[in-house]
């Protein structure tokens, strides 16, 4: 009993007599995938997918993560620069900045495809130029969060988007982290005006040196291209007029205006530097002085203050000597620019 529990040479007997393979087919696999392909017409399914997947390829062919050639690093310095003062901005086309423009150089979009959203923060989106730059994004399609500490923002200059499910609306201070999930950083964050930004120059300049810092690391985690509103008054008391982008400007690091010129100059030196060593795409906008609808009668600029002790039937206040000169710019002119 106990020797048959053991003997297992009878079971190998008997498999070695039953079993004969196959002898082995060269192209059976390949025979079988044709076989399979050519079942039910999936053959025909097959190249209806390619044809479909070519089409949306050449229709959508430039990713917009791309980088304008103007950006790129290996070009000499002055050439990579990508900052223009407002004036000249217009030499960018719309359809090139929302990254169509390599492989559609008429710049339009087919018709019956509409261009698809892009998520875009907006600092400073309730001020005066902010909110004007808001309702044109939102006009044109985009999802728009705001964030504004409302030191000079307003929430009646955006309250006509409240409902609209494509804008958002955050009380934050941008000298604070945030972390948003966004394609594009729109960073207009900080009074403009010389009475505003003089009220608290340290404050000025924290907004402008942290807050720029904040809204750049944002940019570079989640790959968002980054604009910098900058000023004219990076040029101080400019010796050349007009000021060409090249200029460097006579400036003073000292002076009542300092927190701004220099909080803006070094903010144009973070997004440089961000562009350089971290890839990040940026452009910066130099802004000149700027004046329309939403300004506020107590902003302390002149075109405001003309205005206002014009109805008040006051004489004007010129300060100086009165010779000074300015660019003065439309705001919907400016919001088309940037
Ligand atoms: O009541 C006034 C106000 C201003 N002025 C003068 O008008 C000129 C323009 O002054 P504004 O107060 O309008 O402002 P500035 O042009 O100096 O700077 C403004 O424009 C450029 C932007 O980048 C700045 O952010 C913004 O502050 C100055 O020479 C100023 O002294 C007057 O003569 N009377």
């Amino acid at each position: 009993m106990g020797s048959e529990l053991i003997y297992r040479g009878h079971e190998t007997q008997l498999a070695s007599d039953s079993y004969s393979p196959k002898p082995v087919k060269p192209w059976a696999s390949v025979t079988r995938v044709v076989r399979y392909m050519l079942r039910e017409q999936r053959l025909l399914f097959v190249l209806v997918g390619i044809a479909i997947a070519t089409l949306v390829f050449n229709v959508f062919p430039a990713s917009r993560a791309a980088h304008g050639p103007h950006l790129h690093s290996t070009t000499p310095l002055l050439d990579s620069i990508p900052y223009f003062p407002i004036e000249t901005q217009n030499k960018f086309s719309y359809a090139h900045r929302l990254g169509f423009g390599s492989g559609n150089p008429t710049g339009k979009i087919p018709l019956g495809l509409k261009r698809k959203g892009l998520r875009i923060v907006v600092t400073g989106g309730a001020g005066f130029v902010g909110s004007h730059l808001v309702d044109r994004l939102i006009a044109r399609g985009d999802s728009v969060i705001v964030v504004d500490n409302f030191f000079t923002g307003r929430k009646e200059n955006v309250m006509h988007h409240f409902g609209n499910p494509n804008f958002e609306l955050i009380r934050h201070d941008v000298v604070e982290p945030l972390l948003l999930e966004v394609d594009q950083i729109y960073h207009l964050a900080c009074p403009a005006s010389p009475v505003h930004y003089k009220f608290n120059p340290v404050k000025t300049i924290k907004t402008n040196v942290v807050g720029t810092l904040n809204m750049l690391g944002l940019a570079k985690r989640v790959g968002a291209r980054f604009l910098l509103t900058s000023t004219s008054e990076v040029y101080g008391d400019p010796l050349q007029h007009p000021q060409k982008e090249t200029y460097w400007g006579n400036v003073n690091p000292i002076g009542v205006r300092s927190c701004y010129d220099e909080g803006k100059r070094t903010a144009e030196t973070l997004t440089m530097d961000y562009h350089r060593g971290a890839g990040v795409e940026v452009r910066i906008a130099r802004i000149f002085n700027t004046y329309g609808p939403r300004m506020c009668i107590d902003d302390g600029r002149v075109v405001s203050n003309f205005v206002a002790q014009a109805l008040r039937k006051e004489p004007l206040t010129v300060y100086g000597d009165g010779k000074q000169t300015r660019s003065f710019q439309y705001v919907s002119d400016l919001v088309i620019d940037v």
